[in-house]
């Protein structure tokens, strides 16, 4: 499907799942805004995009997401470049148990904040066209692992926030369906903060567990999760889907109960 005169927006772009989301989304005439903390690895990533896509197509700006002024500004930079903004991907995220206020912040309330942005250049409600929001969690929301207690609090709200914002979609008519992806351990350098003590603090002793689970469950790659996330944003049936994808199952979906958490 191609996706020419659409405008997406992803946090976390410069690199593993976020470019590998990216790079799918030029391949679909998709024009893409990177919006990432880290400028070296921006500015690389655009170059090599630029030379792939032809300039013009790739914007980076380097954002801190957690900085809700900073998150403002990208958003509407997008739109003031670009004339519309169209996809928007809250996936930047981190796993640091240590500083586990930043965990939330950049997990949970950046996505938050991420979501409420991108309703206000989408949604109808403030005259927009509609659009799709697309936010990342993880595997870990349906997991209840001993290792990474607020990594996990923050991927089970991300849940529960999107879900619900869907359901606020429809009764509001905004226009924009809002979906959550979870993965399974996908190969990018956030695995490797399982080694640090700077990221892991106390939990750090049980690195060694991790990389069994890594062994038993597998590691995915950035790839599988772009296609998921091509499906999410061009399945124009899905609102408030909760796609999973593990090496077991591939991509499929959670199912609910009625009325259920
Ligand atoms: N790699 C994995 O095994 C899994 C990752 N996820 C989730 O996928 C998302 C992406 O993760 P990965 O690509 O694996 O991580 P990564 O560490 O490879 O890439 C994350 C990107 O986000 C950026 N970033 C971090 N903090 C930021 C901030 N405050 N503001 C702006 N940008 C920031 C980094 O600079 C980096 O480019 C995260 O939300 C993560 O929790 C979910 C399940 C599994
Ligand atoms: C605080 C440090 C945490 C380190 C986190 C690093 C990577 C994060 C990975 C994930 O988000 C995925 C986490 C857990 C799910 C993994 C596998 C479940 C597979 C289940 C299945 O195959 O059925």
């Amino acid at each position: 499907m191609s996706l020419t005169e659409k405008v997406a927006l992803v946090t976390g772009g410069a690199q593993g799942i976020g470019r590998a989301v990216v790079q799918s989304l030029l391949q679909s005439s998709a024009k893409v805004v990177v919006v990432d903390l880290n400028k070296a690895c921006g500015e690389q990533c655009k170059a090599q995009l630029d030379a792939e896509f032809g300039e013009g197509n790739c914007t980076f700006i380097q954002c801190d997401v957690s900085d809700g002024d900073a998150l403002q500004d990208a958003f509407q930079s997008t739109v003031d470049q670009f004339g519309r903004l169209d996809i928007v991907i809250n996936n930047a995220g981190i796993a640091n148990e240590k500083n586990w206020e930043k965990t939330i912040q950049v997990n949970l309330t950046s996505v938050i904040k991420g979501t409420y942005l991108a309703l206000e250049h989408m949604s109808k409600e403030y005259g927009k066209e509609g659009g799709t929001i697309i936010n990342v969690s993880s595997m870990a929301a349906f997991l209840h692992s001993p290792h990474q207690p607020v990594y996990t609090a923050t991927k089970h709200g991300v849940i529960g926030f999107t879900r619900a914002m869907a359901d606020a979609s429809i009764q509001d008519d905004y226009g924009v369906r809002i979906n959550v992806l979870c993965p399974a351990f996908v190969d990018t350098p956030l695995l490797h903060s399982v080694e640090d003590e700077e990221n892991m603090g106390k939990f750090v002793k049980y690195k060694d567990d991790f990389k069994r689970s890594m062994t038993k469950f597998g590691v995915l790659k950035p790839s599988l999760i772009a296609e998921g996330m091509m499906r999410l944003i061009t399945d124009t049936s899905l609102n408030g889907a909760v796609m999973k994808i593990t090496c077991s199952k591939g991509i499929h979906f959670h199912t609910y109960e009625p009325m259920s958490a």
